[in-house]
């Protein structure tokens, strides 16, 4: 009799999706849990991998040909019950592996790395002992396999069968230690001890006073030294004199901007009636734990974060947690902190920024029940929180929150899934809830909750829309109109501040010979690379090529290379130039790729540091400055002319979103949006303030063409170095499809991809439209298995439920 344990392993070459068994060895049979990893050997030879414990059977006779699990990663179980579920559903769904969704779901601390280990076996003669292995009995093969001469003598010795080379799974999740004093003494020993030091021994008296105050409590060294007043050398002092011990505690790294104990918290805002009335919804919700989902549509500035305080409250109330979803960019320390003054220190934050360390301590503390509050950008929605009360999702909207790689998941299904099944309500909030939601809320399968009016009736600001062809004619080339720069300039004098955003999706900045035209494109992709000025490199987005600035054209030598393309970088030159005395702080991907830096050039500008903030994109959101009256968009065009059918919704919405920074507070704001096109309809309605209007032409046009959210689509892409193997691969795929799909389907393609080649391989896609097709998921997966099968012969395939870009 045996107990055996199903395992999902990491094997990334594998074939095949489902668990192994293995049994589960007596020493184990107490430990071992659902949700554990473990370490198994798999496959031929000496190879271990890890693998998440999936299933426990009943004990059953078994005829001994099974191989055992070799050893717990962990004490605990690192995804619970609800996890592991959620992540086979998640698999099934978007097309990928169980084992890269479980591993999705865990901080990077967690993630194993295979480690390659090479170990003696049988004797080795002593000066191959000596030099090689430094007398130990292994060596770590990752620090030496770049040495020819040392791999050589390695695989020597192998041949000889005298090591072997094993694959060890390392755990780099490293909890953080710190050192503390452990008082080893009463209150009458201390007493007593006073009596063998010398009066004047001021710090030992000090010390010895200092441990009866403190009452045998473990108190972190460094806080004992503040606390004291004493150095670290008279604890050294007593832990010699057997008055304390030194020992190591579990210590949590603190992100940046933590909130401490004593910090007095907000309390809420009285509300007005909109936002009661949302609040009384939602609320109602939790207490019932009713799974229905609720669509805020609130216009910037009508308290929609207020909402969500105040119902993530109810859930704490009712003993319950809550869990808030931000796009990364909205995720500033504006947002954290009015999230952290309002429930302290029960809040944990995931985002980008962090250390692997702090992220693996802030979900550490999620999964203790430290914190009951999460706010995270798209992976928080997996934060392995018990007791879901609620989920919101702020910027319901926003494409971030659709991973774009395997596991191609949206957090907003994510969300849903979860809600459901924690019987908990789920909150959409959006100024420009997309199509999608906009549409379910019509259906009735959402409920919609509306705020149409800023807080305290403060107006919308009006946006003027300027056509930018006169004015080049006027004044040349330029990023600035003259009425533009005529409110800049009437800012300023009045104090108020301005923020101005260059619009740069699918933009960028390049070189081109005005000679012979020539543009300088990466070798491996179908893109022209990049300016980047700070490191005066060329640089290509999608492979990381990276070439010097050329000053002669590599096509006829000529010497007349131009820069084209506006970079943040070169508008702000251009403002300098026109406006000498503003002071404008720079905020775009280069000004912030230091840690630390978009939260320092926030501040600054939220003290009033800088007249004007210049941004890309990532200014456009979630930013609430009392003093911002102005908000100028440079270029709303870019984009509007992708081949992509949302590439209109996408600019309705940020020009929306960026109009919403100004005129916040008492004073009036002004919008300027400068363009080629004034007479397209996302612009014309986004200066109208109208997404109704929006709505209404834009799900006519998506009906007229047969998209989202009249049809679902999913792409299938397939890749190959050889472009006729990626092309005949997808016309396979295709005609498979054809002849089982129905008839209502529509088969788009195979065409290359927008961007056709990257990373040296060549792409190639269809989309499929359809409406209903019982069949279609089946299909799909078959694909997956079979080409997964095939991937020898290096063609890749993915497939992408629901893409956002078409790119
Ligand atoms: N009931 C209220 N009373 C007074 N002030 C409020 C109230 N609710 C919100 N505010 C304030 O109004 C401002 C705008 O609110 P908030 O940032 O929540 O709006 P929002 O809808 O989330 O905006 P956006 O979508 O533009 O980011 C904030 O400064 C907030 O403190
Ligand atoms: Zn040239
Ligand atoms: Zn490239």
């Amino acid at each position: 009799m045996a107990e055996l344990a199903q395992v999902i392993v990491d094997v990334p070459t594998m074939q095949t999706d489902q668990p192994y068994t293995y049994a589960i060895p007596k020493r184990l049979e107490s430990q071992i849990q659902v949700g554990m990893r473990v370490i198994v050997p798999f496959g031929r030879g000496k190879r271990e991998v890890q693998g998440f414990v999936v299933g426990i059977d009943q004990p059953t006779e078994y005829d001994g040909t099974l191989k055992s699990i070799i050893g717990l990663m962990d004490l605990v179980p690192v995804v619970n019950t609800e996890l592991l579920q959620l992540s086979r559903w998640m698999a099934d769904q978007t097309y990928a592996f169980w084992i890269s969704c479980l591993y999705t779901m865990l901080p990077n601390a967690l993630k194993a790395k295979s480690h390659r280990v090479v170990r003696i076996v049988d004797e080795v003669d002593e000066q191959t002992s000596l030099d090689l292995f430094q007398g130990a009995d292994e060596l770590d093969f990752e620090r030496y396999q770049n040495d020819p001469q040392i791999v050589s003598q390695l695989l020597k010795l192998k041949r000889q069968g005298k090591v072997s080379f094993e694959y060890q799974v390392e755990d780099r999740a490293r909890v953080k230690k710190e050192i503390a004093i452990q008082p080893l003494m009463s209150f009458e020993q201390y007493e007593d001890e006073r009596v063998g030091v010398r009066a004047n021994a001021h710090a030992q008296q000090r010390l010895l006073s200092y441990l009866q105050q403190i009452d045998g409590q473990k108190v972190k060294l460094k806080q004992a030294e503040q606390q004291s007043g004493l150095k670290a050398g008279t604890f050294n002092v007593g832990e010699k004199r057997g008055w304390l011990k030194k020992i190591a505690v579990e210590t949590y790294r603190t992100p940046a901007g933590m909130i401490p104990d004593d910090q007095h918290l907000d309390s809420p805002l009285k509300l007005n009636p909109d936002q009661q009335a949302a609040v009384a919804k939602i609320d109602q919700a939790i207490d019932q734990a009713q799974n229905q989902t609720f669509l805020l549509q609130g216009v910037t500035g009508s308290g929609k974060t207020e909402v969500y305080l105040q119902a993530m409250a109810e859930a704490l109330r009712q003993g319950k947690t809550a869990l808030m979803l931000v796009p990364e960019i909205s995720l500033t320390p504006q947002m954290v902190n009015r999230v952290r003054r309002r429930f302290g220190q029960r809040v944990a934050v995931l985002h980008s920024s962090l250390s692997d360390g702090e992220r693996y301590d802030e979900w550490r503390r999620i999964e203790r029940g430290e914190a009951q509050v999460v706010v995270g950008a798209r992976s928080a929605v997996f934060a392995p929180l018990e007791n879901l009360g609620l989920i919101i999702m702020d910027e319901e909207h926003e494409t971030s929150y659709k991973q774009d790689e395997t596991p191609r998941y949206h957090a907003r299904d994510v969300a849903a899934w979860r809600a459901e099944y924690h019987h908990a309500p789920l909150v959409l909030g959006s100024a420009t809830p997309s199509l999608e939601s906009r549409a379910r809320a019509l259906a009735g399968v959402y409920q919609l909750l509306r705020m149409p009016t800023r807080v305290n009736q403060r107006p919308l600001p009006p946006v003027e829309v300027v056509d930018m062809r006169p004015e080049m004619q006027r004044n040349g080339e330029t990023n600035f109109s003259d009425r533009l720069l005529n409110l800049l300039n009437e800012r300023m004098e009045k104090g108020e501040q301005s923020i101005l955003m260059l619009n740069r999706r699918g933009f960028s900045s390049f070189i081109m010979c005005r000679d012979c035209g020539f543009v300088l494109k990466c070798p491996n992709c179908d893109i022209s690379l990049t300016l980047h000025m700070d490191s005066r490199t060329m640089k290509c987005h999608y492979c990381g090529h990276e070439e010097p600035i050329p000053s002669i054209c590599p096509q006829c030598q000529g010497r007349h290379i131009r820069y084209y393309g506006t970079g943040t970088e070169k508008v702000a030159a251009e403002l300098q130039q026109l406006m000498p005395s503003a002071r404008v702080i720079r905020m775009d991907v280069d000004t912030t790729r230091r840690k630390g830096m978009h939260a320092k050039l926030l501040k600054e500008f939220g003290e009033h540091q800088a007249d004007i903030l210049l941004g890309t994109q990532m200014i456009a959101k979630g930013l609430d400055f009392p003093n911002v009256t102005l908000v100028g968009v440079l270029n709303a065009d870019t984009g509007l002319d992708l081949p992509d059918f949302r590439a209109s919704e996408r600019t309705f919405d940020l020009l929306s979103q960026v109009s919403g920074r100004a005129g916040r507070a008492d004073k009036p704001g002004n919008v300027v949006i400068q363009t080629f096109n004034p007479d397209n309809y996302a612009i014309r309605y986004a200066q109208l303030h109208d997404y109704e209007d929006f709505f209404k032409a834009e799900m006519n046009i998506r009906y007229q063409a047969g998209y989202p959210p009249y049809y679902y689509t999913v792409r299938i892409m397939a890749s190959n170095e050889d472009e006729r193997a990626a092309a005949k691969a997808i016309y396979e795929i295709r005609n498979q499809l054809s002849v089982s799909l129905s008839k209502e389907t529509v088969v788009l393609g195979p065409t290359p991809r927008p961007i056709a080649r990257m990373k040296n391989r060549y792409y190639y896609q269809i989309i499929v439209k359809y409406k209903h097709d019982p069949k279609l998921h089946a299909l799909l997966k078959d694909i997956m298995r079979q080409t997964q099968a095939k991937s020898r012969q290096d063609t890749l395939v993915s497939i992408d439920p629901e893409p956002q870009y078409f790119m």
